[in-house]
């Protein structure tokens, strides 16, 4: 039985957009999975790294709130990790409290700090006084103010008030109605190509100096590579430098992108493969 981890504990996004993503994978669903919590996105993808587990499932960027930036850190550290899918999973956030209560009487929101940021707006205007403590997860969070009866709430899915008792004082609380998270399955080897459209998903390291992404974008451009993402993190080496993420379409050993490595190659610029996967066409209710 394949293992993979997901970040809990039970009744987080990351599980509820894990079972989803299970259905959908008819080779999957023949010998289903044992699904392991991990308490930080870092330790799960260490655990991954160092064979503990065969797969594991990560949050990487949400359409409200940006890049899980601990997530491609922890993807550009590691050694043995490639991409294999994506999933793309609509998010609604709940408001959960112990009772009934009027939003004024909320002293703490607890929650991810994803979370907290894709109901900015929401808690600006609602709970303008309210103290915000992060946690390492929504459901963390809902199993934090569980045992505890203040008149404390937690930011987190609908299923989390089934799962730890709490009442849903207020349902979709986040700023943008339509808000996706986008999960990566991640495992030792190489997805072969699919059938259908793939992307390929690099970490470039650039230079800093004149025109170096310029130079690097380009040898994209002459070969019509349609880059679908690019996004940067710090270096963490020095103030000003950076790493960039891009995501292009096509499958890494056909001809074109096997041609822009080389020439990145011949230019010094290093690059790190991070997966080859089909392409996630997300379901018209979530874009
Ligand atoms: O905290 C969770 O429940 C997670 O799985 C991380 C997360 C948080 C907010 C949106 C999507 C994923």
């Amino acid at each position: 039985m394949k293992k993979i981890g997901y970040l809990g504990p039970k009744g987080s996004f990351s599980e509820e957009a894990i079972h989803l993503f299970i259905a959908s994978q008819p080779e999957l669903n023949d010998s289903l999975p044992e699904l392991i919590a991990f308490p930080t996105i870092p330790r799960l993808l260490f655990a991954c790294n160092d064979k503990e587990i065969d797969l594991a499932f990560v949050p990487l960027e949400n359409s409200t709130e940006g890049q899980v930036g601990v997530t491609m850190d922890t993807l550009g550290q590691t050694e043995h990790l490639f991409i294999t899918n994506e999933f793309i999973h609509s998010i609604d956030q709940c408001l959960l409290a112990h009772e009934p209560m009027p939003l004024e009487q909320i002293e703490r929101v607890y929650s991810h700090e994803q979370a907290i940021g894709q109901c900015r707006d929401f808690l600006e205007n609602h709970l303008p006084n309210a103290q915000q403590i992060t946690c390492l997860s929504t459901a963390e969070a809902t199993h934090r103010i569980s045992s505890i009866r203040e008149n404390w709430a937690a930011i987190g899915p609908r299923r989390a008030a089934q799962l730890y008792n709490l009442h849903l004082v207020r349902e979709c609380i986040q700023d943008a109605t339509l808000n996706a998270t986008r999960f990566v399955l991640v495992g030792h080897s190489l997805a072969e190509m699919s059938d259908g459209e793939d992307k390929t998903s690099l970490l470039v390291i650039a230079e800093n100096t004149p025109g170096a992404l310029y130079r690097i974008l380009g040898e994209f451009a002459k070969r019509h590579i349609n880059l679908s993402r690019i996004e940067s993190r710090p270096s963490k080496r020095k103030l000003g430098e950076y790493v960039f993420f891009v995501d292009v379409d096509g499958y890494v050993f056909a001809p074109p992108i096997q041609d822009v490595l080389w020439a990145l190659k011949e230019e010094h610029i290093s690059v790190k493969l991070l997966g080859s996967y089909p392409k996630a066409h997300p379901h018209e209710r979530i874009f």
